[in-house]
C-alpha cells in the first residue's frame, strides 16, 4: 500500500482508524553549523572566508510515537534541531544521519510529515475552517473528492475543538478575530490534514498564555495518543505539561545534555549531585542546572564569571557526564537497531504523485482573489485614484485645440503626464510579494504548490483586478476628457498602451517586491529606477546629446517606449493650423514627430514600441521568478 492509499484509508475512515502508525525518527551525530556571509563574500568569494559558526555538535537521538519534548535554554539549538529534523535545513554545513522509519529521508518526506512553525502563518483573511479546506485541497492526494475534503476538515476541526471559531476570520495581528489558542491549534490543523505520521513543532506555546499553553499541548497529547509522534520544542513548560513528556532532548550549547525517558531526568540529575526540591517545577531546574543558576557545586575547574562561557563549560560537563551513563548506551543502541533495519530494507520506489499545475492555480488563485475582495482597501484606491487623476488631467487639458503653439504643447504635455502617472499609479505592485515572503516559503517547503503556480496565480489576481481595470478607467476618461483624435483605432491603441506601459512598471515592482524585504527599501529603489527612465522619455533631456556611457538608457526606459506610442497615435493624420486663423491648417503632426526625432513612417515602428514594452515586462516576470524562486532556499540558512 503506498503513502497515499493508506492517508486516504486513515482519513476517510476515521471510526475505524483512530490509531494511526506513527513513526520514528533517529539522528546519529548530527553537526550543524552556518556561514554568515558578509557583503564582501558576495563579489569575492573564493578570496575571502565567510564566517563559521558551529550551532549542534554530534547530537543524536531517536523520537518515536508518543509527545517527544526538545528542551534547552534560549539560544542551545532547539529550533536548529527541529528544523534539521523537519528537512527545512541547507545540506551546506549539515553533517550526520538522519532516518525516518530505518530510512533515510525520501523525496515523498514532505507529505509524510508536518511541520508547525513557530510563528502562526496563515492567510488573514481566511476563516479558520477556509483555511484548512485550502491545505485540503493542495496537500491531499488526487483521488479525494471535494465532500470527503470537507468531512476530513470537520474532523480536523472537531479534533482540535476549533468547532466555535470555525467561521470566523483568522484577523490580522492588530486586529485579532480568533485567540492566540485557535490560531495555533489552525496551524496544527493545517498539518494535521495530511493525517502526518509525524508531527513537528516549533515552540508551539510561545505567546500563549499558561491556559491556553496547557490546552494546546493537551490536545497534541490526544494525537499522539492516536498514534503520531509528536516532536516540539519547548522553552520553560509548567509541570502539568511536563509531565505529559513520554521522551525529552535536554540541549545546551549545541551539546546533547539528557536524551531519555522524561521520567527519568530527575533521578539522572540527582545521581550526578543535582536534586530537584520536591515542590521545584522539574522543566525550571533542569534549565537552571543547565545556565548554572543552581547552587550546587559543579566540578569543573576554572568556571570563571563570563556568563556565557560558564554556561557552556557547565553543558559540556553535563554532555560529558551524560555521555558515559548508561540511558546514553541504551539510546544508542536503539539508534543502531534504527539504523540496521535501514540497511535491511532495500529502498522502496517512491510513487510521488504531482498535482495538475491547474489545479494549483486555481486553489491559489481563487484565495488570492478572496484576499483582494476581502482586503479591498488597495482595490478600491487603485481605482479612485486613477479616476481622480484621469479627471485632473483631463481638465488640465480639456478641449485641446489643434493650433501650433498650444495644441502641440498641450499634447506633449498631457502625454507626458499621462505616462508618469501609470507608471508611478503602480508602484502600489510593490506589496504584492513583500507581504507574503513568509507564508509564500513556508507554503512552498511544505509542498501546497510550485513556485510557478504560486507566480502565475499571484500575477493573474493583481494584473486583472490592479493593472487591466483602472487602467480601461483611466484611459476612458482621459482620452474623451483631452479630445484625443476621435477614431476607434486610435482610441484602443491609446488604452492598449496604457494597460502595457501599468503591466510593464508593475512588473518592475514585482521583482523589485520578490528582492527585498521591507517596503521602504522597496520604494526607494523602485522610485529611483523609475526617476533614472523617465529622465530618458525624450521631453527632459535631448537624447543624442547624452554622455555615451549614459546613453544606453535610453533604450530600457518604459517611460521612452509608452510615450513614444502615444505620441505616434496621436500626431500621425494630425492636422495643426494656425493660431489665429483656425481655417489655416498647414502643418502636419508628422512635422512633430521629425523634431522629436521619433519613427513613424510603418505600422512596425508604431508596434515596436510595444514588443519594447512587452519585452522589458517578461525581463522582469523573468526575474521576479528567478527571485521567488530562491526564497524558499534561503528561509532553509
Ligand atoms: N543563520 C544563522 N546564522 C548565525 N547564527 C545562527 C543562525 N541560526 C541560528 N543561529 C544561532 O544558533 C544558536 C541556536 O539557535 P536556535 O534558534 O536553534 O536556538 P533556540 O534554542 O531555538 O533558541 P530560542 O529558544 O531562543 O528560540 C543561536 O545562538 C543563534 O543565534
Amino acid at each position: 500500500m503506498d503513502i497515499e492509499e493508506t492517508q486516504t484509508m486513515i482519513m476517510l475512515k476515521p471510526d475505524e482508524s483512530k490509531v494511526i502508525h506513527g513513526s520514528t525518527i533517529s539522528f546519529n551525530s548530527i553537526n550543524y553549523q552556518v556561514f554568515s556571509k558578509k557583503w564582501y563574500n558576495y563579489f569575492i568569494p573564493f578570496c575571502l572566508k565567510s564566517q563559521q559558526k558551529q550551532i549542534l555538535y554530534n547530537v543524536s537521538g531517536i523520537f518515536k510515537p508518543g509527545m517527544n519534548a526538545i528542551m534547552g535554554p534560549t539560544g542551545s539549538g532547539k529550533s536548529t534541531l527541529l528544523d534539521i529534523l523537519g528537512n527545512r535545513k541547507d545540506r551546506q554545513g549539515l553533517t550526520g544521519e538522519l532516518l525516518l522509519d530505518g530510512q533515510p529521508y525520501r523525496q515523498d518526506f514532505n507529505s509524510r510529515i508536518g511541520y508547525v512553525v513557530q510563528d502562526d502563518i496563515l492567510s488573514e483573511t481566511l476563516s479558520v475552517r477556509e483555511n484548512l479546506m485550502f491545505s485540503a485541497n493542495l496537500r491531499l492526494p488526487r483521488n479525494i473528492g471535494f465532500k470527503d475534503k470537507m468531512n476530513i476538515v470537520n474532523l480536523v476541526i472537531s479534533q482540535l475543538e476549533l468547532e466555535k471559531c470555525a467561521d470566523s476570520k483568522i484577523g490580522a495581528h492588530s486586529n485579532r478575530k480568533v485567540s492566540g489558542g485557535e490560531r495555533k491549534r489552525t496551524n496544527i490543523g493545517m498539518e494535521l490534514i495530511l493525517s502526518p505520521t509525524v508531527l513537528l513543532l516549533d515552540e508551539p506555546t510561545s505567546g500563549l498564555d499558561s491556559s491556553t499553553a496547557n490546552n494546546v499541548i493537551e490536545c497534541l497529547s490526544q494525537l499522539s495518543q492516536r498514534g503520531h509522534t509528536i516532536i516540539f520544542s519547548i522553552h520553560q513548560p509548567r509541570y502539568s505539561i511536563f509531565k505529559l513528556f513520554d521522551t525529552l532532548l535536554l540541549i545546551g550549547a549545541g551539546h546533547c545534555v539528557y536524551h531519555g525517558s522524561a521520567g527519568d531526568i530527575l533521578p539522572f540529575f540527582s545521581s550526578i549531585g543535582f536534586t530537584c526540591e520536591e515542590h521545584d517545577n522539574p522543566a525550571d531546574f533542569i534549565l537552571d542546572v543547565c545556565q548554572g543558576i543552581r547552587h550546587a557545586s559543579y566540578p569543573i575547574n576554572n568556571i570563571d564569571n563570563e556568563t556565557d562561557q560558564r554556561k557552556d563549560k557547565i553543558c559540556l560537563y553535563l554532555h560529558s557526564v551524560f555521555t558515559k551513563s548508561s540511558i546514553n548506551d541504551s539510546i544508542h543502541q536503539q539508534i543502531q537497531d534504527a539504523t540496521k533495519s535501514s540497511d535491511e530494507k532495500v529502498n522502496k520506489k517512491v510513487k510521488i504523485l504531482s498535482r495538475p499545475c491547474l489545479v494549483e492555480i486555481w486553489y491559489v488563485s481563487q484565495r488570492a482573489f478572496r484576499n483582494s475582495f476581502r482586503n479591498s482597501t488597495l482595490m478600491i484606491m487603485q481605482t479612485v485614484v486613477p479616476i481622480c487623476l484621469a479627471i485632473l488631467v483631463g481638465f488640465l487639458y480639456m478641449n485641446t485645440d489643434h493650433t501650433i503653439e498650444n495644441g502641440v504643447k498641450n499634447r506633449l504635455g498631457a502625454i507626458f503626464f499621462i505616462v508618469s502617472n501609470e507608471v508611478f499609479i503602480n508602484l502600489s505592485a510593490l506589496e504584492l510579494f513583500i507581504k507574503e515572503r513568509v507564508l509564500f516559503a513556508h507554503e512552498n517547503i511544505s509542498g501546497y504548490y510550485r513556485v510557478s503556480t504560486y507566480f502565475i496565480s499571484k500575477l493573474m489576481c493583481d494584473i486583472v483586478l490592479l493593472r487591466l481595470f483602472p487602467s480601461i478607467v483611466f484611459s476612458l476618461i482621459s482620452y474623451f476628457m483631452i479630445q484625443f483624435q476621435q477614431t476607434i483605432e486610435k482610441f484602443l491603441i491609446y488604452q492598449l498602451a496604457i494597460f502595457a506601459t501599468a503591466v510593464c512598471s508593475a512588473s518592475v515592482c514585482f521583482f523589485v517586491s520578490a528582492s527585498v524585504e521591507t517596503i521602504g527599501v522597496a520604494n526607494l529603489v523602485s522610485a529611483s529606477f523609475c526617476v533614472v527612465m523617465l529622465v530618458f522619455t525624450g521631453y527632459l533631456v535631448d537624447l543624442t546629446n547624452v554622455v555615451k556611457f549614459l546613453a544606453w538608457i535610453k533604450w530600457v526606459s518604459l517611460f521612452r517606449y509608452a510615450s513614444n506610442v502615444i505620441t505616434i497615435n496621436e500626431f500621425t493624420h494630425l492636422k495643426l493650423c494656425l493660431m489665429n486663423n483656425a481655417s489655416v491648417c498647414l502643418m502636419k503632426g508628422e512635422h512633430i514627430l521629425d523634431n522629436h526625432k521619433i519613427d513613424y513612417d510603418t505600422t512596425w515602428d508604431l508596434w515596436k514600441n510595444f514588443v519594447a514594452l512587452a519585452a522589458i515586462t517578461f525581463f522582469f516576470f523573468a526575474l521576479t521568478f528567478i527571485q521567488l524562486a530562491r526564497l524558499p532556499a534561503q528561509n532553509r540558512r
